[in-house]
């Protein structure tokens, strides 16, 4: 690999000097790691990333390529989380240049370049974990050329200051219909994976989803269900989705789920306190505990907040722990249907062992719908299909996390000795 020599630099600790493989420019961000094996392109488009430096401990990456932006039968991505790479910048210990999978369309590099993403290889990654884990996720930068300014300290820029789930909500509400049954959820979106959607419409609910801040309680009596997405930073910036997580509950006996982000916010809404976690949880292998069967299941995580259990309201109690560090995984009220896992079930990548939350779910939504149908006074709230049909079917006005870089300067950007030579 002969790429332009690179810097990565966390803001108070070591500096690593290595060679670049991505867009030639130069970012900050909080660096953090994930010990996951496979599936950097699915975590590199998780909105959950924005604004995060993302440090691979699995040596080896880029080695199967990049896939292709193609959808399914859904028209949802069917490689992708989102449609751009969401992390600010990458770093590995050994960037694969020769890739080789039946999906792959482009290299690692190619993509990176192409989206404005600087990434780093050549990088002793376990000491820069090392030093994440002893000193807890750290805003760090990656810097393109022979020598980091230590003059330039301002140049740290933290992401954590703004309210990032404002970048990646989409503008305006999308619906993605589904033909294997009548159900109709709301989800609100704080930066919602693709696979999320999939998850509730290959299970028979066409899902409307809604700007993070859309007053969901004044709309909900449409919908057989309310779900609340992933998303990136301090669960505290959301301060509307809370509140009207707090109305919705206070007003409607309608079924609710979140993940991760989703988690946080209910549990914001109903009460209880987020803490920020020294490193976090990013990994595909973390076991957690289901207190209400004593199964341990096997979770995809990506998140540095947490919810903190003794701070549960008394209608809640504590749903999942994670055995590994004794955090909280998840919350379900005593007497209704609502609950939430800090965990991703849609797991991708990861393994599917909790996907049976889905399912209960849309047994809620489904309960919920014949209920509502069986009490119904002539009057059907339900949003007409002329409505949702002129909907996006896709996010709105989402803006990539850098901007991209033009086509003539990606061999430029990524192998400057090569293209030089060419
Ligand atoms: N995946 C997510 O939704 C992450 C939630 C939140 N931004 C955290 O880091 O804890």
């Amino acid at each position: 690999m002969t790429g332009r020599p690179s810097v990565f630099t966390s803001q108070d600790g070591p500096v690593f000097h290595g060679k670049s493989f991505g867009a030639k420019s130069n970012i900050s961000g909080e660096a953090v790691f994930t010990t996951s094996l496979v599936g950097y392109p699915e975590s590199m488009t998780d909105p959950s990333y924005r604004g995060q430096i993302l440090v691979f401990t699995q040596p080896l990456i880029g080695n199967y390529g990049v896939p292709s932006s193609a959808r399914d039968e859904h028209g949802l991505l069917k490689y992708f989380e989102s449609p751009n790479i969401q992390c600010v910048g990458v770093v590995v210990a050994d960037y694969a240049a020769k890739y080789s999978h039946w999906t792959a369309v482009e290299s690692l590099s190619t993509w990176c370049a192409r989206e404005g993403v600087p990434a780093i290889s050549g990088v002793d990654t376990r000491a820069i974990v090392t030093y994440l884990r002893e000193e807890g996720s750290s805003l760090a930068r990656i810097t393109i050329g022979e020598e980091y300014d230590a003059d330039q300290d301002e140049a740290f820029v933290d992401p954590e200051q703004i309210n990032l789930v404002k970048k990646v909500s989409t503008k305006a509400p999308f619906h993605v219909s589904s033909q294997n049954g009548d159900m109709h959820v709301a989800v609100i979106d704080c930066g919602v994976k693709e696979n999320i959607l999939r998850s509730l419409v290959n299970r028979g609910a066409s899902v409307t989803v809604f700007p993070y801040a859309f007053p969901i309680h004044k709309v909900a009596h449409h919908f057989d269900g309310v779900f609340i997405s992933n998303g990136p930073g301090d669960p505290t910036h959301c301060q509307e989705t809370v509140y009207h997580l707090g109305r919705l509950m206070e007003s409607s006996q309608v079924p609710v789920m979140g993940i991760c982000l989703g988690h946080q916010l209910l549990a914001l809404a109903a009460g209880a306190r987020t803490i920020k976690l020294k490193y976090g949880n990013r990994a595909h292998n973390i076991p957690a505990l289901d207190l209400t069967t004593g199964q341990c299941h096997i979770t995809s995580q990506n998140h540095g907040y947490a919810v903190d259990t003794p701070t549960l309201p008394q209608d809640f109690k504590e749903y999942f722990v994670n055995l590994n560090d004794g955090s909280n995984e998840g919350m379900i009220h005593k007497t209704r249907p609502i609950f939430s896992t800090q965990f991703h079930p849609e797991a991708k990548g990861g393994p599917m062992d909790s996907s049976y939350l889905f399912d209960m779910y849309i047994e809620n939504v489904k309960r919920y719908k014949e209920t509502q149908a069986a009490c119904a006074t002539g009057k059907d709230n339900r949003p007409s299909p002329l409505l949702v049909d002129i909907l996006s079917k896709e996010r709105v006005g989402v803006q990539p996390a850098q901007p991209a870089q033009p086509a003539s300067n990606l061999a430029q950007a990524a192998f400057p000795q090569q293209a030089a030579a060419a």
